[in-house]
């Protein structure tokens, strides 16, 4: 181990991965497992100099415990950047709006987190307080190992794994990878159309909002069968859209408590605010009826099980 545990995790070695983090105790979703400050941060435009110029701030033990750190680049970069670029972590969004952050940095602890297709942690960076944190996308229990999702999460087995290789020279074997047969069919089938519905969504192309909300409702039941809580408040987003619109201020307000719950797991309460005021007043939403007026249906309603969805 070359990190101190806490209370609350242990890194340790994990066959075939090198080293990782193990859970020490029960985390319900949404719980905080690690809050770290970065060792050090560089912009986009970085290099090995640059590197070594931020490291030249930190304390020899700093340093040390920088340079344990693996770095899967090989020759291919100089050692320094070499192990940046594998372990660095996002201070900012990355989303898929097409915003990159920019700056990254390096935390000790946060840079074990290995990879799963199947992330039980989602990362996000709190400006307010300089710290990355790191939330329980689920319930976990003592003794799972706690993974980030490193790449796109939204495509087939085989572009992940082209990804995860390319990116940070592994071959993935996580529990969405070791499918085979027809579960693979089926979960390269989900994530590929998730993926799709997704890009609408960023898109903000809903077309008529009772297919927009059947698409939403549909997304929540895929996201559920391949456990990717993470993208739930962008899909909840597309519901709410489509209910306020029409005026169905009841369905779009069950829409925003989802969102709302969702975003606050995986975000923290800063985030989650935004859904704040939608769920008490859903018509403040700024393009609400600007639509013919109808009645949708919320996340929960029955009316998704009798049109069989
Ligand atoms: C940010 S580091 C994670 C911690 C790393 N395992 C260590 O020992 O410090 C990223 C590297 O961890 C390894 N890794 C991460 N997730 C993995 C996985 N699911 N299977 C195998 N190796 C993985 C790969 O070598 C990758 O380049």
């Amino acid at each position: 181990m070359t990190f101190p545990s806490t209370d609350d995790l242990y890194i340790t070695d994990v066959p075939g991965k090198g080293k990782g983090i193990i859970a020490l105790r029960y985390f319900q979703r949404g719980e905080t497992v690690l809050a770290e400050v970065p060792l050090f941060t560089q912009s986009i435009v970085r290099g090995n100099a640059s590197v070594l110029g931020a490291l030249a701030q930190c304390t020899p033990e700093q340093q040390q415990e920088f340079f344990r750190l693996h770095s899967c680049h090989g020759d291919r970069y100089a050692q320094a950047l070499g192990i940046f670029e594998t372990n660095v972590l996002p201070c900012g969004s990355n989303d898929a709006h097409g915003h990159v952050a920019q700056q990254g940095g390096i935390f000790l602890a946060g840079a074990r987190f290995n990879h799963s297709c199947v992330p039980n942690v989602n990362n996000h960076w709190d400006a307010a307080r300089g710290q990355l944190v790191f939330r329980a996308l689920r319930d976990i229990e003592a003794g799972e190992e706690l993974c980030l999702g490193y790449g796109r999460l939204l495509a087939k087995r085989g572009e992940r794994r082209a990804e995860l290789s390319a990116k940070f020279g592994f071959d993935c074997a996580c529990e969405a990878c070791s499918l085979e047969g027809k579960a693979l069919v089926a979960s390269d089938a989900r994530r590929e159309c998730l993926a799709m519905m997704y890009s609408a969504h960023l898109r903000g192309s809903y077309g008529d909002p009772f297919e927009g909300v059947g698409e939403a409702v549909l997304a929540l039941r895929f996201l559920r069968e391949e456990r990717l809580p993470v993208y739930e408040s962008s899909f909840c987003y597309s519901g709410f859209h489509c209910c306020a619109a029409v005026s169905d201020f009841t369905s779009a307000m069950s829409w925003a408590h989802r969102a709302f719950e969702a975003s606050r797991a995986a975000f923290g309460d800063d985030h989650a605010c935004y859904w704040k005021d939608f769920v008490a007043n859903p018509s403040s939403y700024s393009d609400a009826s600007s639509l013919g007026k109808r009645t949708l249906a919320g996340p929960d309603s029955s009316l998704w099980n009798v049109l069989g969805f």
